[in-house]
């Protein structure tokens, strides 16, 4: 039963699943988000747990950190559970000074350090980007949130861009986020990259709805209690875009 890294039976996962990185948010996911969840799998430590949203079937699995994490997990739940649909929903480090903590941002499209947009097809470097009817979904979901709006809810405001998928947390390299801000990108992250590059393999969909955590620039932090609050506003997003026309 189950595979390498997932234990749970055939069926047990819903086509629409959620995956933030860390398996303690995905529990707190199931407990706010889903009704009637229960857990279907805990190997490694990496909770997944189906249950109904809105009355839709839907799933959350945590992803671990990192690119080989994140691809080990939406394959397994693409190829071998029939999920059509993952929504990352993580924290990442803002970029511009136009984007602050709290913020939401929308990664329609992953920049990265990492071998994987070059090791799918040979001799090209793939464009991973967001499956359209999901970032379309999320920015519906999204677009009655001005900065008043946003305000008034105690939250930021949701951006739309791309944002920097990287191998290394650490980092020190300011000379490289400058030349990506030059370009426009929002954030910095380790996992949406990986994600669209196993949804384009896959014939499924995805989608990165990131939370500011930090600022790359001014070295400001969420603490962690407001991190989780925060957090909400990107899952309703996240969840709301999975439900899109399903
Ligand atoms: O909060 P999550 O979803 O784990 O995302 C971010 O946090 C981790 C690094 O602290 C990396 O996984 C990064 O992508
Ligand atoms: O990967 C990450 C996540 C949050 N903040 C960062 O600077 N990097």
């Amino acid at each position: 039963m189950g595979t390498p890294h997932i234990g749970a039976a055939p069926g047990d996962f819903a086509p629409l699943v959620l995956m933030p990185g860390d398996p303690r948010r995905a529990r707190r996911i199931a407990e706010t988000f889903l009704a009637d969840a229960r857990l279907v799998t805990d190997v490694r430590g990496v909770l997944g747990y189906t249950g109904t949203h809105r009355g839709e079937p839907m799933s959350v699995l945590a992803s671990g950190m990192g690119i080989p994490s994140v691809s080990i997990y939406a394959t397994e739940l693409f190829r071998h559970y029939g999920v059509r649909r993952i929504v990352r929903v993580g924290t990442a480090g803002a970029i511009p000074h136009t984007v602050s903590l709290r913020d939401v941002v929308i990664a329609s499209a992953a920049h990265t350090d990492s071998s994987v947009s070059g090791l799918l097809v040979n001799g090209v470097s793939l464009s991973l980007t967001p499956s359209y009817r999901l970032l379309r979904a999320a920015a519906d979901a999204a677009g009655e949130t001005t900065a008043d709006v946003a305000a008034e809810r105690g939250g930021g405001v949701v951006h739309i861009g791309p944002v920097f998928t990287s191998d290394h947390f650490y980092l020190d390299r300011p000379a490289v986020f400058d030349a990506l801000e030059g370009r426009g990108t929002l954030a910095v992250e380790m996992e949406a990259a990986g994600l669209y590059a196993v949804a384009g393999s896959e014939g499924g969909e995805a989608l990165a709805v990131l939370t500011a955590s930090d600022h790359v620039r001014t070295g400001e932090a969420l603490t962690a209690e407001a991190r989780e609050t925060c957090f909400d506003r990107a899952v309703r997003i996240a969840a709301a875009a999975l439900l899109g026309d399903a």
